[in-house]
């Protein structure tokens, strides 16, 4: 060893061996002779076997000073303090035991300030509460109470590890939970809710509940708040009797009893057929187990509403339409019966035959069924043929609005489906539906589509609904009581069907306007519009129209209507105003007379005249 060491060496010797040493200062020491030791060795200042004979000799010197319980010469209270602090430490086989004391709790600021807002009293007197201190494990303790006398007001404690729940109940059902935790600040939340009994088994005015820490109390005591509001009488019947805990399951069996049971009720109390009503599905309740609601209303519905006798209408509820589809009558109802703008007879320009015919037919005995019985009975069918654009159409409108019968307006593609079968049921349903709405008017447009001759190459389908269409004529022809009127229109009366054209008894040409009537057509249309046409001008007009329909004539006076509006330099068209739109005039009429062109042919007035001599009813 170096000059230097070995005094450094000979110090510590000398001092370790003079007795006023600490036990302290003597392990300190010996600490350093062995790291002494282990430095010379390593710098070949001693040989391995003199490193080896000093250092076991200092180190076991040093180990009796490290592990002697004379506290004089030893050290070995560290590891008794060291032990201390490990047996506080908690365990699961140890007791645990609070260091909160109730004189800790009761110091606490923001308790003393809490107490201050609620009574006035700064302290808590030690005898004015009743404190119950349990000493179990795992549970709520119950313990031997400390009577501290009543508190003002009723306090409740529920404390748990982390945290320290106070309740406070003043004379109002107000509390306040204060949450204490031993190394957060503490707050204060305030108020929270009034507190249903939490059905705990000790649980008197002002005691305190101790609950372990192993799990969350106050989470649970809420849980049962919320049951508890809503009533919950069902708690004193499972396992849990006392509290009214429920869970998920359970709460939603409870609701479900109670929802049944109200809807049982109201059922009772207004009969369940005559709150039925129909919905399209889109206020059916939701949900996995609310039931399916057909957006079509179910055929027991319908029954169920006319036993009640609910408003709905009642053709909808009649016995004879048990057997359709609801599906198709609600399309028969809905997308069939017409609802056009209304026309008078005296929008129908000339024709004055076929519409004192149709009146004839169809508004008298509407109007007086009990005249027009026997041999005056009316017809059941009308065909109303002519070239197209004549006002067959028209007319049929105007025998919906005029009539006072329910009208049905259909088209062949009404009555045609992709459905096999479909079809005929569309037919049958149309037939029955406007039974139920007798008197009742049925026009076809167009019916040459739907009632064509019937060929050998034709398809299944289309034959069998004009079969079907033939026999329901059939029975509508028949049936004396029955006050239906079926109306076909056609502009190809030749491509008929022979079975239907018999049927269809009252066969009406509806041909050209004749000048009376194109001069009626003018000036109707005239007199909404401004114009300045004197009676020469019309005449002229009406006579170079020969051969026009009603349709060519409408399109002639919106061609003419044009003129003035076509006369107008395009930059003022944006600023002029309707007033400053001059009149119509006769060159205006003129000027359409060169776009507008007859669209029936002569050769085809030719056929319909043939026609008409062969199968029509006209003088
Ligand atoms: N006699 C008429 N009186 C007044 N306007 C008519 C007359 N005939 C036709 N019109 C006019 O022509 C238009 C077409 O008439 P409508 O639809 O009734 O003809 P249609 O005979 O049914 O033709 P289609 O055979 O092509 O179906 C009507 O909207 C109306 O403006
Ligand atoms: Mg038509």
């Amino acid at each position: 060893m170096s000059g230097a060491h070995l005094d450094e060496w000979q110090r510590r010797s000398f001092d370790i061996s003079s007795g006023n040493c600490t036990p302290e200062q003597t392990a300190d020491a010996y600490r350093a002779h062995i790291l002494s030791i282990q430095y010379a060795w390593a710098n070949s200042q001693l040989s391995q076997a003199s490193m080896a004979v000093l250092f076991r000799t200092y180190s076991e010197r040093y180990a009796n000073v490290m592990d002697s319980d004379d506290p004089r010469t030893g050290l070995n209270n560290y590891a008794e303090s060291a032990l201390h602090l490990a047996r506080s430490q908690r365990n699961h086989s140890d007791k645990w035991v609070s260091s909160l004391t109730m004189e800790n709790v009761l110091d606490l600021p923001c308790l003393q300030r809490m107490r201050q807002a609620e009574g006035g009293d700064s302290q808590v007197a030690g005898g004015d509460v009743n404190i119950c201190v349990g000493q179990g494990s795992r549970g709520r303790l119950e313990a031997p109470c400390k009577p501290l006398g009543p508190l003002q007001p009723k306090t409740e404690f529920n404390f748990t590890t982390n945290s320290l729940i106070t309740k406070i109940t003043s004379t109002e059902p107000k509390v306040s939970e204060v949450t204490l935790s031993s190394s957060k600040p503490v707050s204060l939340h305030q108020p929270v809710f009034s507190p249903p009994p939490l059905g705990n088994p000790v649980h008197a005015e002002g005691t305190l509940n101790y609950h372990p820490p192993t799990f969350s109390t106050s989470n649970r005591s809420k849980r049962k708040n919320f049951y508890n509001q809503d009533g919950g009488g069902q708690a004193g019947t499972d396992s849990r009797a006392g509290t009214n805990f429920k869970t998920a399951h359970e709460q939603f069996i409870v609701d479900q009893q109670k929802k049944h049971s109200t809807q049982l009720q109201r059922g009772q109390s207004t009969g369940v057929s005559a709150t039925v009503k129909k919905s399209l599905g889109a206020n059916r309740p939701r949900g996995a187990f609310s039931k399916f609601v057909s957006p079509i209303q179910r055929q027991e519905e319908d029954d169920g509403g006319k036993t009640s006798g609910s408003n709905k209408e009642p053709q909808i509820l009649d016995e004879r339409l048990k057997n359709f589809e609801p599906k198709i009558i609600e399309l028969i109802m809905s997308e069939i019966m017409d609802h056009g703008p209304p026309v008078v007879w005296d929008d129908i320009a000339g024709l004055e035959f076929a519409k004192t015919t149709i009146k004839e037919i169809v508004v008298w005995p509407m109007l007086r069924p009990d005249i027009f019985t026997g041999l005056r009975g009316p017809p059941k069918g009308i065909l109303l043929f002519g070239p197209p654009g004549t006002g067959k159409t028209l007319i049929g409108k105007c025998i919906a609005c005029q009539s006072g019968a329910t009208f049905f307006s259909i088209s062949a593609s009404s009555l045609t489906s992709k459905w096999v079968g479909e079809g005929e049921k569309m037919v049958r349903a149309l037939f029955s539906i406007a039974r139920c709405h007798q008197p009742a008017v049925i026009f076809i447009d167009e019916i040459d589509s739907l009632l064509s001759q019937r060929t050998d190459g034709e398809h299944d389908s289309s034959r069998r609904i004009k079969t079907e269409f033939l026999v329901q004529l059939d029975g509508a022809a028949t049936a004396a009581e029955d006050r239906i009127l079926v109306v076909g229109a056609t502009n190809r009366p030749q491509e008929i069907d022979e079975a239907a054209r018999r049927r269809l008894a009252k066969r009406l040409y509806i041909p050209l306007p004749e000048a009376t009537a194109r001069l009626q057509i003018v000036t109707n249309l005239m007199a909404q519009e401004k114009n300045q046409l004197r009676d020469q001008e019309l005449d002229s007009v009406v006579t170079a129209t020969q051969g026009f329909s009603g349709a060519d004539m409408t399109q002639l006076c919106r061609e003419a209507a044009l003129g003035p509006i076509r006369s107008i330099q395009f930059s003022d068209i944006t600023t002029i105003t309707a007033e400053q739109v001059r009149p119509i005039l006769y060159s205006d009429f003129l000027e359409a007379l060169n776009t507008v062109r007859p669209s029936v042919s002569s050769k085809d007035l030719e056929l319909y005249d043939e026609w008409n001599k062969t199968f029509g009813c006209g003088r």
